[in-house]
């Protein structure tokens, strides 16, 4: 399913002091495009958390994505899942997840690894990261300028890294139809003001 401009929250884990949940539901109701799932502490998934955030999802009309493991996607019945250069085959992701899901890869500033992922099945691809990134901080940066160059791919094209309200309009005149945004939206109190912010900058076309 193509998805629609605007937001794309990543909840990580690792950046949370706790899992506060209703600071996500008061984020989501400011309307997030999808929700991410990333949890880089353990390689044992937290189903219970997992099924929270999927319900609040739900019921916000928000789509649901797993990081880095697609197969722990097709088992919660997520509405896709996010794959980097090594988090697995991207054809096989597709044809377990379906056609309908959401499947997304990572291109740091390489328009070449966007067009073979779309090839094997992606139907959206991320670049980045952009700005310095509390989350990530080792992610190798990316000049903007490759998002104008992917808008020639014809999907819908996600920026990433550091950014918050103050930095994302920058990236969506440069061509993202998506930014995806974690510690500004999650770690920070006033993440449901920043995410109103960002959605006006949609908003304005
Ligand atoms: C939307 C989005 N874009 C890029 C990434 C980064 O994925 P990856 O390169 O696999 O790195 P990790 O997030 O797994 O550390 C992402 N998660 N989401
Ligand atoms: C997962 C990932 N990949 C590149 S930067 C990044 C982290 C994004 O989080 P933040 O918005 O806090 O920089
Ligand atoms: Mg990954």
């Amino acid at each position: 399913m193509t998805l629609a401009r605007g937001i794309y929250g990543v909840y990580d884990r690792g950046g949370l002091a706790d899992d506060a949940l209703a600071h996500v539901a008061r984020v989501l109701a400011e309307g997030l495009v999808c929700l991410q799932y990333r949890d880089k502490r353990t390689d044992a998934p937290d189903h219970e958390l997992i099924a929270d955030l999927q319900a609040l999802c739900r019921a916000h009309d928000t789509r649901f994505i797993i990081n880095d493991d697609w197969r722990l996607a097709a088992e919660v019945g997520a509405d896709g899942a996010h794959l980097g250069q090594s988090d697995g085959d991207i054809a096989q992701a597709r044809a377990a997840l379906g056609p309908a899901a959401s499947l997304g890869v990572s291109c740091q500033d390489r328009l070449d690894r966007a067009q073979r992922a779309l090839a094997a099945g992606a139907d959206h691809v991320s670049f980045g990261r952009f700005f310095v990134s509390t989350t990530k901080p080792d992610a190798p940066p990316a000049d903007p300028a490759v998002l104008t160059r992917a808008r020639s791919l014809g999907v819908p094209i996600v920026a990433i890294g550091g950014i918050n309200a103050e930095n994302a309009a920058s990236l969506i005149a440069a061509g993202a139809d998506l930014v995806a945004v974690s510690s500004a939206l999650f770690a920070h109190a006033d993440g449901p003001a920043t995410a109103r912010r960002l959605r006006a900058l949609f908003a304005r076309g």
